[in-house]
């Protein structure tokens, strides 16, 4: 029955859902998944449909909290080869987690793009050694973006290096973002004295090699979600401490997991909620998939604070 859906476009969307308000609720979501089921968390791993034809794929992704009563699923189609539109197009449904009855469906682009770099950010906080002041980023799309302005809300930066496999797409990038950042034109240069680096391409080969890394640094690999994708080299992944969004989507899902045979040390929602140490080895590494439970949690908070905004108007 649908009486009355609320439809949440992708402005109102990029106008409600800021950082500083969205990485203590991607924490929140991250460690009550690894609590789960005490939690009353219920996800289960993504469902993926191929489309052949196109090499792209279509993520279903429902998720439940029971102690935030969110019921939700995100539909993602992500078309890598798409050229001059966006490579990931996505709604979110919210439904009435008494009733069953559809209540909201939200734009999901920017909620993908922001949730992921908050989910990046609050893994930063928790794995990373120090005050970060070098970021190196990998990639020059969305999620590049979204990272830079995520991690800029918590970290004061002195410079940030951006590569990208296209030289113009990083170099436009750059020009869009703040003084401090700059293009090169070799990923090695790029990561090379990087405190924190983020990778957020759709590679199917490493483009971080292990002896690039300075000891210490933190790594955010966040582009690498399908089986035969790759973006960290298999050495680097398996001398690392691999933190994971959800151990059961990794051994799924990771090519850089599943290409190199990387243990993990533990779910990131685990050391959030105090469960799991972290490993002070040479470098950490965030292998973020992307969960549901982030995207009905950022949805939720969209339409919280949607409804305070309409009470005090
Ligand atoms: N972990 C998570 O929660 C999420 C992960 N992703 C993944 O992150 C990656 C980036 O996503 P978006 O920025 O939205 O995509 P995008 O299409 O906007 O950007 C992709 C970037 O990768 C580069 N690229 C493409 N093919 C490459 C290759 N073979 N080698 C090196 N670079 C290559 C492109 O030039 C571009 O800079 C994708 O793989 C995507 O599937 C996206 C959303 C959520
Ligand atoms: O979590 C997500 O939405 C996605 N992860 C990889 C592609 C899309």
């Amino acid at each position: 029955m649908v009486e009355h859906l609320r439809l949440i476009s992708a402005s109102t969307v990029a106008e409600i859902l800021q950082y500083d308000d969205l990485i203590p609720t991607m924490e929140k979501a991250l460690a009550k998944f690894s609590c789960r089921p005490d939690s009353g968390v219920i996800q289960p791993v993504r469902t993926v449909l191929r489309v052949p034809p196109v090499d792209g794929f279509l993520g279903v992704m429902p998720a439940y909290s029971e102690m935030d009563d969110i019921l939700s699923t995100k539909l993602v189609a992500f078309f890598p080869r798409n050229k001059g539109i966006p490579s990931h197009n996505a709604v979110i449904m919210l439904f009435n987690s008494h009733t069953g009855i559809p209540q909201a469906l939200l734009d999901g682009d920017v909620i993908t793009a922001r949730r992921t770099a908050a989910a990046s950010a609050a893994a930063t906080k928790h794995l990373v050694s120090g005050v970060p002041q070098q970021l190196a980023i990998l990639g020059a799309g969305v999620q590049a973006r979204s990272h830079y302005y995520a991690l800029s809300s918590q970290f004061n930066f002195q410079q940030v290096r951006i590569w990208n496999h296209n030289p113009d797409k990083a170099k436009a990038l750059a020009a869009e973002l703040g003084p401090e950042v700059e293009a090169v034109a070799e990923a090695s240069e790029a990561v090379q004295n990087a405190d924190l680096i983020v990778t957020v391409t759709s590679s199917s080969t490493p483009v971080v090699q292990a002896d690039w890394v300075k000891p210490g640094a933190h790594i955010n690999a966040v582009g690498a979600c399908r089986p035969d994708w790759c973006e960290i080299a298999p050495e680097l992944m398996q001398k690392s401490a691999v933190y994971v969004d959800s151990k059961e989507a990794a051994i799924k899902e990771s090519g850089d997991i599943i290409k190199s045979g990387a243990s993990i040390a533990a779910e990131i929602g685990e050391v959030i909620a105090g469960k799991a140490e972290v490993r002070r080895s040479d470098t950490t590494i965030f292998v973020s998939l992307g969960m549901a439970i982030e995207d009905a949690a950022a949805a939720n908070l969209v339409l919280k604070r949607l409804a305070e905004r309409d009470n005090t108007n």
